[in-house]
């Protein structure tokens, strides 16, 4: 057994290195597992670029040990008969454990991610516990409709039609590593809440909180098979999930690109899918906005997360009138960032998940410089053995460069001046994606008349990457399809039956 927490940049919790002492396994059908081929995949922390943990590289026959697990536990035994009332008290009794192990779990965030510790603990967990109870009310609640069927023909018959809700059945859920616990309860919650039995794989990058979830699960006390989780490659195990004939659901985060190539593998078994994908959103500041409350919202709508977030606020478009104000608001607060270690306290910017993302990150800020951006704070990498880059502002750029068209997932924004209105909506829409958009005015009229111009899921009125259980989330366009959290959310997680009854 190593002590891994030994070598670390900064001290961590006794529960932490307790966990990080031990050898990680995966849960598959209520035992703790190697992967069967046995390999394993080292864990970095991108604070210092050192591995430090091990985790199963799980392949494909671990993927069908899992879904048949799975699927031995929905369609038979002690979960199959469970009442709802019993699903909600456990989905609770879930909550209560991660909101007791929230420092533990939100230093693993921080240790895998990058992200600063406590926006790990009261951002990531206290989500996570939020959104685990407020499924856990739908348990009770999730119910079908009564019809008076106008059946032709038969009129000498009388009919009544009613629809069940029914859980959709095996969940395969495919996480990514920007919030890796929080992407994981987004997909239990409604699951486990409606009876359904899941699959998870967590990101290569970030395996740790999803392994310690698991652990959570077995002591809330759920059966054996309904919740497991295989960790490994996403070409290799990811793969042999989305593909899985006998998944019923993949629930999917990650890129465009990727959701593209899941959605097609899960389609060929006519899996129903919910996919949330990339975005390039627009915050939209109006003329008679304040400055320093725009510049204060549009440093938290680009840099939370270091930008690592689908609704990160990428694009700024500001009326020319406050242009110059804004960008000089917000350039200074970009400025006076304290960037370092997740771990370390003082931190407000994190670095990159890894180095893979740190150098897709510069790439893009160096075709911003070569195409003829102007960086009025930042533009470059962060010293030191980690993956940093400055929060970064850059200026004096075109609708057609790549910095504004692609999303570049780090804290990097690209503010541009507009005239009017019309020309504002239109260049906010001209992009594929369509996850989110931000609005920033106290004039409600015109407040109101752009909001249904903006094709996005959410449009955000000064504030942006806010969010809250009961309302959905999801993509128009290449962002996305389906809804997660609200009551919208179990659209995607049950099937509906329509019963015809003739009396
Ligand atoms: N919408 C969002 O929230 C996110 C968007 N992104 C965007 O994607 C870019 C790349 O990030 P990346 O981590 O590569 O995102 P991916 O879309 O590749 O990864 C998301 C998840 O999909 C898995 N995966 C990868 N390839 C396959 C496959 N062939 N079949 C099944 N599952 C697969 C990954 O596993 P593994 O980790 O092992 O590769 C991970 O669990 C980012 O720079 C960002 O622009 C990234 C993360 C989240
Ligand atoms: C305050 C938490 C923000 C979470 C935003 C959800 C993002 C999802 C994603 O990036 O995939």
């Amino acid at each position: 057994m190593q002590d891994y927490a030994s070598t670390l940049s900064a001290p961590v919790s006794e529960a932490t290195r307790r966990f990080l002492s031990k050898p990680q396994r995966m849960l598959i059908g209520g035992a703790w597992l190697e992967a069967s081929e046995g390999g394993t995949l080292d864990v970095f922390d991108p604070a210092t670029g050192q591995a430090f943990a091990k985790v199963p590289a799980g392949g494909k026959a671990d993927i069908d040990r899992a879904v048949a697990a799975a699927r031995q536990a929905f369609d038979g035994g002690d979960w199959a008969a469970m009442r709802p009332v019993d699903r909600e008290r456990l989905l609770m009794k879930l909550a209560d454990l991660v909101e007791a192990n929230a420092q533990e779990l939100a230093e693993l965030e921080a240790l895998d991610n990058g992200k600063p510790v406590a926006v790990a603990r009261f951002a990531d967990v206290a989500l996570v516990v939020d959104s685990l109870r407020y499924m856990a009310g739908w348990a009770t609640k999730i119910g079908g409709e009564t019809m008076q069927p106008s059946v032709p023909i038969i009129r000498e018959r009388e009919f009544w039609g009613f629809t069940r809700r029914e859980p959709v059945g095996v969940v395969g859920a495919i996480i990514p590593w920007n919030f890796p616990l929080l992407m994981a309860a987004w997909k239990m919650g409604p699951a486990l809440a409606s009876g359904c039995t899941m699959v998870l794989k967590p990101a290569e990058e970030t395996p740790l909180s999803a392994l310690r979830l698991a652990e959570l699960v077995q002591e809330a006390g759920y059966p054996a098979g309904v919740f497991n989780v295989v960790t490994g490659l996403g070409h290799v195990a990811g793969a042999a999930l989305s593909s899985h004939p006998h998944i019923d659901k993949l629930a999917f985060t990650g890129s465009t690109e990727i959701g593209k190539l899941v959605g097609k593998a899960a389609l060929d078994n006519m899996t129903r899918i919910s996919l949330e994908l990339g975005g390039k959103s627009p915050m939209i500041v109006l003329d008679d906005a304040d400055v320093d409350a725009v510049a204060a919202g549009a440093a938290h709508g680009i840099f939370f997360n270091s930008g690592q977030v689908c609704t990160a606020g990428s694009r700024l478009f500001v009326h020319k009138k406050k242009f110059d104000q804004v960008v000089e608001g917000l350039s200074n607060i970009a400025a006076g960032m304290k960037v370092g270690a997740g771990l370390d306290p003082d931190t407000q910017l994190g670095p990159l998940v890894s180095a893979v993302q740190q150098e897709r990150v510069m790439g893009y800020i160096r075709s911003g410089f070569d195409e003829g951006a102007r960086a009025a704070v930042g533009g470059e990498a962060g010293a030191g053995g980690g993956y940093f880059v400055k929060p970064t502002v850059l200026v004096d750029a075109r609708d057609d460069m790549r910095v504004v068209r692609e999303e570049i997932f780090g804290p990097v924004v690209v503010a541009m001046p507009y005239d009017d209105l019309d020309e504002v909506a239109r260049r906010a829409n001209d992009t594929p994606y369509g996850l989110a958009a931000s609005i920033w005015s106290n004039d409600l009229t015109r407040v109101h008349r752009l909001i249904p111009r903006i094709k996005a899921g959410t449009v955000w009125v000064n504030c942006h990457t806010v969010l809250d259980n009961s309302m959905p989330f999801g993509g128009f366009k290449q962002s996305g399809i389906g809804r997660e959290m609200g009551r919208a959310v179990f659209d995607q997680y049950t099937e509906i039956k329509s019963v015809l009854m003739a009396l």
